[in-house]
């Protein structure tokens, strides 16, 4: 029988698919491909090739509801990542304890540990963006922010001293592109052969014992102090390893388990935040009429708020420009899924067992349907929307049919209500300290593309002067 992958129609050169370099070079286009099939097939999936196998693409809210609503056994996410389980081991998927520790009790936390959190923001600027008043001062943007990122969010998740140590914040730094290279070249190998080429071929083994001997220590004294005390000590620490404490089933409870699931939630966490953060400097940079409104609106909420979660919550004008900085960086692709079984949408469409369906993000984000003049940069496009009375509405860390940067669903994002607070927090710290702008006659710098993948440039400088009055 036909397969009825064959009935969705096709974007992109045609035949490529049959050719594994074509496909290849295919991954440069997707982009523009997954645009073409948006505007041509709006609301019905269309499909093109990539790295060798089809991928089908929906769009619209109609079909963007039916991905994030099915379920694990007919879309599966887990399926769609599945070399992670190669990587990391089956237990992250088998019973992802992790997940559900940052979707409640990190999340939870916020308010009561956010003076750490922006204690290491300030912290963290001092030490990697040391200007001074008098001249500008000109840093790697990218491999600075890194390092406020991955510094910051582990002062949440594991504290000090840990969060400061140069060895631990390489390691997480890196250990995302570890995996992210490991995958790729995994997906490459037929399956039963994934666990022996994951071991031969791939450092992450060595990785996750070099992050055990590190976190090993804090772990252990951990573990016996929930022994000694339980977990209703009054002094017991507040952060991830007390809330893993309260999820992991026991088996789960040793340093090797405990250090995956911390390097797992650091390979979500600081490069995508980082991205976020960087489009933002890049975006502030071109746009500095931004500047003097959102710094107003700082200093107003401080005044009555203190940095607080609180005050955080209440910079409507610093979200909104931090989500349309989001929008106009879009990945290409959004809610990577894998068909378990034929799965049929709602407009008849089967697709096939096996193939790997995907939302179009960027596409969405663009449309001018959802956003008008889409391709202008409105900072403040989302507050004044919701200074019409929808108040509770168009806030960065929200999901929506028209909204997947998070994703949606069951998948949908669990920190992204920490990422957007946190980078809400720096973008504040920077408009209050530094002035900020690019090279000399250097324009936005241009982002790359890998596959749907939008990498902002990680090359580019910005430059940063600290300022005067304050
Ligand atoms: C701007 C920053 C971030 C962006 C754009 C982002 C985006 C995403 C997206 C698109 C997904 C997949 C959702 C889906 O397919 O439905 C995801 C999953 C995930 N994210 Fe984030 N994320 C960010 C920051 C973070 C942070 C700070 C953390 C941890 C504190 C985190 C933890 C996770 C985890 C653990 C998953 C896997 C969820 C699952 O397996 O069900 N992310 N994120």
């Amino acid at each position: 029988a036909v397969s009825p992958i064959h009935k969705i129609p096709t974007v992109g050169p045609s035949g490529v698919i049959t050719s594994y370099l074509g496909a290849l070079k295919a991954l440069n286009y997707t982009k523009d491909m997954v645009q073409e099939g948006y505007e041509k097939y709006y609301g019905r999936p269309f499909k093109f090739p990539m790295m060798a196998r089809w991928v089908v693409v929906v769009s619209g809210p109609q079909l963007i509801d039916e991905v994030r609503k099915a379920s694990e056994e007919d879309l599966s996410f887990d399926e769609a990542i599945n070399e992670i389980k190669y990587i990391l081991g089956p237990e992250v998927q088998e019973d992802p304890y992790h997940l559900s520790t940052v979707r409640t009790p990190l999340t939870r936390n916020l308010a009561a540990r956010f003076a750490e959190v922006q204690d290491e923001i300030t912290a963290a600027f001092s030490e990697f963006v040391p200007a001074t008043d008098d001249e500008w001062l000109s840093l790697p943007a990218y491999s600075t922010i890194v390092e406020v990122v991955c510094r910051t969010s582990n002062r949440l998740f594991v504290g000090l001293p840990l969060c400061r140590d140069p060895e631990y914040r390489k390691l997480n730094v890196n250990f995302t592109i570890d995996v992210f290279k490991a995958g790729l070249l995994l997906s490459q190998f037929p399956k039963i052969f994934r666990p022996i080429a994951a071991r031969l071929f791939t450092n992450v083994d060595v990785k996750i014992r070099h992050a055990m001997d590190l976190l090993g220590p804090m772990l252990e004294e951990r573990f016996a102090r929930d022994q000694k005390f339980g977990p209703d000590d009054p002094e017991r620490p507040n952060d991830i390893v007390s809330w893993m404490s309260d999820y992991a089933k026991p088996q789960y409870r040793n340093v090797r388990d405990f250090t995956i699931r911390i390097l797992a939630i650091n390979f979500a966490a600081i490069h995508t935040t980082t991205g976020g953060l960087t489009n933002a400097l890049y975006d502030l940079a071109i746009h500095p009429e931004y500047v003097e409104p959102m710094r107003e609106e700082i200093l107003s909420v401080i005044a009555s708020e203190g940095w607080t979660k609180a005050g955080i919550t209440k910079l409507w004008k610093v979200d909104s420009f931090l989500r349309e900085s989001q929008r106009l960086a879009s990945s290409a692709l959004t809610l990577t899924r894998r068909a378990m079984r034929d799965f049929t949408f709602s407009d008849g469409t089967v697709v096939p067992k096996g193939a790997y369906v995907f939302a179009a993000s960027r596409a969405t984000h663009l449309d001018k349907v959802n956003y008008p003049n889409p391709h202008e940069f409105q900072g403040f496009r989302f507050s004044d929307m919701r200074g019409d009375g929808e108040s509770t509405k168009h806030q960065a860390a929200g999901l929506g049919l028209d909204w997947v940067i998070f994703g949606g669903g069951k998948h949908a994002c669990p920190g992204r209500f920490f990422a957007v607070d946190e980078m809400k927090a720096m973008l504040a710290y920077v408009l209050l300290n530094y002035d900020v702008k690019l090279e000399e006659g250097k324009g936005r710098p241009e982002a790359t593309w890998f596959g749907g993948h939008r990498i902002p440039d990680r090359k580019a400088h910005l430059l940063f002067r600290k300022r005067k009055s304050l």
